[in-house]
């Protein structure tokens, strides 16, 4: 089946709303909400198919937009590849200019709305933020809780609590105690074998966790397909994964290469991080991936990637460019927000 290409938009206003459109009743994919936009027309380049579309759909004029997701779809009646792009400036008033119901939407508000089954890793990237920071390991409580508070006022918004000197009921009481304080300032994703009891709080597994529990899925596969008996919470693998899946909470993977980025796929998770991309203060002499296998792993998925490993918002950028969400780091992350 030869493969659409498809431009849809995310646009964001200045209230950071976002504008959604329903498909008429008897187009593919009829009755459902989408992100406006088109089929690219043949010689089109993508920008000016983006432009085209949004005057045709909603009669405003795009003034300032960048890639943000690009993925693949197959529908048993059609093959689509939604080239994706953020909004966030344009002249005019959006309506519906084909007399299509058009609403503006709080990014956590998309939740409530149906689209069609491509569109799910479209939702995250549209909730998710440019940066992902993982806070460094710090013994003084008391500055890492003034390094949230910088991180909170330099405008980041999700936030990987990691610190590795921690045992894991240090780490429990550090997490309530964290909680408290900047409960509602960030997007909170947490490490650990199970996933986090905190409603809204995210898990992000690390690689070799990633892979322990694709094998426990495996075996337990593979079981059942013997005629094993198998019930449920029977197997701790089967009971690991996936997370019981609140609305509002991530899941997340730490990955490496392609198998990796594989298996969190199939796992379902919401976004992961593809690391080293640069050489880093902490491993210079590692291999890394480089800007180009970079992009070329993250064009083989359909998910929202953070691009992790001596980058920081100044490369943010190139990694739109490659593709990727955004940039995940420590350091670089830390120090914007100052010491
Ligand atoms: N615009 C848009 N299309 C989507 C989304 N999700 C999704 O699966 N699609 C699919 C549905 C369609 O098969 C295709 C988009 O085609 P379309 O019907 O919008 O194309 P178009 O605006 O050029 O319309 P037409 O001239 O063919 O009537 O992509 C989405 O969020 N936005
Ligand atoms: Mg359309």
């Amino acid at each position: 089946m030869r493969r659409i290409h498809v431009i849809a938009a995310v646009i964001r206003d200045d209230q950071n709303r976002i504008l959604i459109a329903k498909r008429p009743d008897h187009a593919h994919q009829g009755g459902l909400w989408e992100f406006p936009g088109g089929k690219l027309e043949e010689g089109e380049q993508r920008f000016d198919g983006l432009v085209r579309e949004l005057r045709e759909e909603l009669g405003i004029t795009v003034t300032q937009a960048r890639p943000l997701l690009d993925i693949r779809h197959d529908y048993p009646d059609k093959s689509v590849r939604l080239d994706v792009w953020l909004v966030t400036g344009f002249d005019g008033e959006a309506h519906g200019a084909e007399g299509q119901p058009v609403r503006w939407v709080t990014a956590a508000g998309l939740d409530e709305y149906e689209f069609p089954a491509a569109n799910a890793p479209v939702v995250r990237a549209a909730q998710l933020p440019e940066c992902y920071l993982t806070t460094p390991d710090m013994n003084d409580e008391q500055a890492l809780f003034a390094g949230l508070q910088r991180a909170k006022e330099a405008g980041i918004r999700l936030v990987q609590l990691r610190q590795t000197q921690l045992s894991g009921s240090a780490y429990r009481g550090l997490v309530e105690r964290v909680l408290e304080r900047f409960g509602a300032d960030f997007r909170w994703m947490l490490k650990g074998d199970e996933p986090p009891e905190w409603p809204g709080v995210g898990w992000h597994l690390t690689g070799r966790q990633l892979r322990k529990i694709w094998e426990e899925r495996c075996a337990a596969e593979a079981s059942f397909a013997a005629g094993a008996p198998l019930l449920q919470g029977s197997s701790p693998g089967v009971g690991a994964v996936p997370p019981p899946r609140r609305a509002a909470s991530l899941f997340a993977a730490s990955c490496h290469d392609a198998e990796e980025l594989v298996m969190a796929a199939e796992l379902g998770v919401d976004f992961v991080t593809l690391s080293p991309v640069l050489p880093t203060q902490s491993h210079p002499g590692a291999t890394h991936l480089g800007w180009e296998r970079a992009r070329e792993l993250i064009d083989s998925v359909n998910m929202p990637v953070y691009l992790l490993g001596g980058l920081g918002p100044q490369e943010l950028s190139q990694a739109f460019e490659a593709g990727a969400q955004g940039v995940a780091g420590i350091r670089q992350l830390w120090e914007l927000a100052g010491e």
